[in-house]
């Protein structure tokens, strides 16, 4: 028989919606939330997230688990038999996993309670544009604010029952990048009376691909990728507007900071050489995630001491994440849980192996159990 979150992970992963809309993933956990004994549970809702909180026995402390909640604008592609119901929308960064993981652990301590509150955190749009900060600024979770948290991401990469973190930096800075480039349109034939927004878009993509190579310390890793780029109407018409969107990463804030102003140069040189006129939006921008070392090293302690997990001490990610934001105002960490599939995060056929549900909620419940019981 399946294990009940294995089976909510299925119902989840059918209904991926985008950050800010998760309003079936709400109603569902609401539901699930239902059926579990109701004594030690509170439950608050936030926009389209939910913060659950379990009463302790004899509370000193309050932790927090933290999972997200938004699908990605991917057609899926897996072999799967219970395949995503909304076209166009998957569940390719495993919050489908976040989250039945954050439900398992609700029920185990629902039912049998460990000395210490625990808050349990359902929060929306981690893929842009970002709940965690409204979240921790929200009214709902101010009374409800933990003294330390903990989050986990999918890591295709690891093998079922590996488990993978540091302290300090796990995940990069990152900042969202939008550019609309605005020349003027015209007829094929007469590129002379035109500005072509392609030739410029396609020469700013080359030079924007410079940057990390040339103005970023080689020993401070960064990335600068543009995911999509839009432009034209037709194959006989001159492109009067195109739109570059991507993505900046930084280990370090500081080269945040050089890369905005290059692209900022790069954007000027477009317009003078192109007489067009370039727009930049950052989007949402995400904190690094910073692993408490204290916490971090005593986990990783307390996991070879199980002796049941795989642990791997790994090196920095690329990846961004809004628990970032939590990690700024609240002691924790968050680490990789192995997966185990060939195809990486965002990708049309991701397939994490479900095994490591269990895993995860027997993971944390006995890590949360042992810190509360550690007085
Ligand atoms: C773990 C993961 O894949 N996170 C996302 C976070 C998105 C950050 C933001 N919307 C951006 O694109 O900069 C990631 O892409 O790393």
């Amino acid at each position: 028989m399946l294990s009940p979150f294995i089976e909510l992970r299925r119902q989840l992963h059918q209904i991926p919606e985008p950050g800010f809309q998760e309003f079936k993933t709400q109603q569902l956990l609401l539901d699930h939330l239902a059926k579990l004994p109701q004594e030690r549970l509170s439950v608050r809702t936030w926009r389209t997230g939910i913060l659950v909180y379990i009463q302790g026995t004899n509370p000193t402390k309050r932790f927090g688990y933290r999972a997200d909640m938004d699908g990605l604008p991917i057609a899926e592609e897996t072999s799967l038999a219970f395949p995503s119901q909304h076209p166009g929308y998957m569940h390719a960064c495993g919050h489908d996993f976040h989250m039945s993981i954050g439900m398992g652990v609700v029920s185990h301590f629902a039912q049998q309670p460990m000395q210490d509150d625990l808050v349990v955190l359902f929060q929306p749009a981690e893929e842009g544009p970002g709940g965690a900060l409204p979240m921790l600024a929200a009214e709902e979770l101010q009374d409800w604010k933990p003294d330390q948290m903990v989050a986990l991401h999918i890591a295709p990469e690891y093998p079922v029952g590996t488990i993978a973190t540091r302290p300090e930096i796990l995940f990069a800075n990152t900042s969202e990048l939008f550019i609309d480039l605005l020349g003027k349109g015209g007829h094929a034939a007469y590129p002379h009376q035109a500005n072509d927004m392609i030739v410029a878009a396609t020469q700013m993509v080359g030079q924007l691909h410079t940057i990390v190579s040339r103005n970023v310390n080689p020993l401070d890793s960064a990335v600068i990728t543009i995911g999509k780029m839009e432009a034209g109407t037709k194959q006989n018409i001159i492109a009067e507007k195109a739109r570059l969107e991507g993505t900046i990463r930084t280990l370090s804030a500081d080269s945040m900071g050089k890369i905005k102003k290059r692209i900022e140069a790069v954007a000027a040189g477009v317009e003078s050489s192109f007489e067009c006129s370039v727009a930049i939006d950052y989007g949402s921008n995400y904190r690094q995630v910073f692993n408490d070392p204290p916490l971090t090293i005593e986990f990783m302690d307390w996991l070879r001491d199980q002796g049941n997990i795989q642990l791997v001490e790994c090196t920095e990610a690329m990846t961004g994440e809004d628990f970032g934001y939590f990690l700024e105002q609240i002691p924790g960490f968050m680490f990789w849980l192995g997966v185990d599939t060939p195809h990486g995060l965002h990708h049309a056929k991701l397939e994490p192996d479900e095994r490591a549900i269990d895993i995860a909620i027997t993971t944390i419940t006995a890590y949360l159990r042992f810190k509360s019981d550690k007085k």
